[in-house]
């Protein structure tokens, strides 16, 4: 076991929840790329999930997969166990928010937040009420007369997900709504979502490529690769215990050192680290000891700068490097300092700045190691 994984075992897992939504084996292909093959995912009742993956990774076609704009060739999808994967769009009890807000421009707030409700034709006093009740959920009231001309992107951004929460979806599907927004607006309208999505109980997907947003708005994140899942946890999982060293990486471990493995043969459960250019390190790391070429992956955060020489010695509990200190600044809260090193470049931050010249030790120590077998790492 990872040390890190100890600290975990007291940290809020996801909780159990009925299936509301699977993803079965499902096969897409759109021209001549296989976007993602044999996917499959269950969301839960209630739940929050983000699929979070960089762009191109298939985020957005595995959506409007789950909404009925793309038939997968292969697999099916399923809403409380009943096949939905024939269904066109309007028939799944689902609502999509578009990044584009997607109104109609000659409907005034009111025209559209009640446009699905027409659609059903709910007679005209039962709309009304609807339309009332989600403006005052949403902040909008006063403004039901405006043309969406007249609002600003974040009001534009309520009113699309007051039109989708109108007919009371089973699951609210958000393809990107935030990244229209400027950066305060967006983090005032992500907590509005989120604290509406629990109040609501309403079960929510939401793609982004945004980690922070997944990691304050989700239950689960979904992380995807290329077309495959990653990783799926709580945001606390794929931060703390990433899978693979893509999942590090993604999650902000982007420190890289190439290293040798071997079991420390005089302790077990201890695997001995060598090739950083310091002494070689004896440190715990989760599943069988790895042997030979590996990966570590570790935060600019989870790192020290120190002034002592390294250690020629092996040294227990922490890997450590001598480097020079290349460049400094200052993000806000911290000083941000590239090292170079025997090893290659690698971002430390530390409370005070160190002067460009300096000769420090990187202290890195094993809580905040990730290391992966090098064949896994690079498939
Ligand atoms: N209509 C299409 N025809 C062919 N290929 C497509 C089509 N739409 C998307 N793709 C390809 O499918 C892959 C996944 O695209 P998708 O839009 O799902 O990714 P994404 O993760 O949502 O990216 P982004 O964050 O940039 O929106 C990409 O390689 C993309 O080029």
């Amino acid at each position: 076991m990872k040390p890190s994984d100890q600290f975990l075992a007291g940290a809020p897992s996801a909780p159990v929840r009925q299936p509301l939504l699977e993803v079965d084996r499902a096969s897409v292909r759109l021209g001549n790329t296989q976007v993602f093959e044999d996917l499959s995912l269950t969301v839960g009742e209630g739940e929050f999930v983000a699929l979070l993956g960089s762009s191109g990774c298939g985020k957005t076609s595995l959506l409007r997969t789950i909404a009925g704009f793309i038939q997968p060739r292969s697999g099916a999808i399923r809403v409380r166990g009943r096949d939905i994967t024939g269904e066109p769009p309007d028939r799944r009890g689902m609502a999509l928010v578009f990044q584009t807000y997607a109104l109609w421009p000659h409907m005034t707030v009111a025209q559209n937040i009640g446009y699905g409700l027409k659609l059903r034709r709910l007679a005209r006093g039962e709309i009304a009420a609807k339309v009332k009740d989600i403006a005052a959920l949403l902040g909008l009231s006063g403004l039901e007369e405006r043309k969406p001309a007249a609002l600003s992107g974040g009001q534009r951004q309520r009113v699309a997900l007051g039109r989708a929460l109108a007919v009371s979806p089973d699951i609210l599907l958000l393809d990107e709504p935030l990244s229209n927004l400027d950066a305060r607006i967006r983090l005032s309208v992500r907590q509005e979502i989120s604290a509406l999505q629990r109040r609501l109980g309403i079960t929510a997907i939401h793609v982004t490529h945004d980690r922070e947003e997944a990691m304050v708005m989700a239950d689960r994140i979904v992380i995807l690769n290329a077309g495959r899942i990653a990783q799926i946890g709580t945001p606390e999982e794929v931060y703390n215990q990433p899978a693979s060293a893509f999942v590090a990486a993604f999650m902000g471990a982007e420190n890289r050192l190439r290293l040798t493995c071997s079991p420390a043969s005089s302790e077990a459960g201890l695997s001995r680290l060598e090739g950083a250019g310091g002494a070689p390190a004896l440190i715990a790391t989760f599943g069988p000891a790895a042997s030979g070429p590996c990966i570590a992956h570790f935060r600019a955060e989870a790192a020290e700068l120190q002034a002592t020489a390294p250690l020629a010695e092996p040294t227990r509990g922490f890997l450590a490097l001598a480097g020079e200190i290349v460049q400094v600044s200052f993000p806000g809260g911290f000083w941000r300092h590239v090292v170079a090193t025997p090893a290659g470049p690698l971002v430390v931050d530390a409370p005070r700045a160190w002067a460009a010249g300096a000769k420090v030790n990187v202290h890195i120590p094993e809580t905040g190691l990730f290391v992966f077998p090098a064949s896994q790492a690079e498939s």
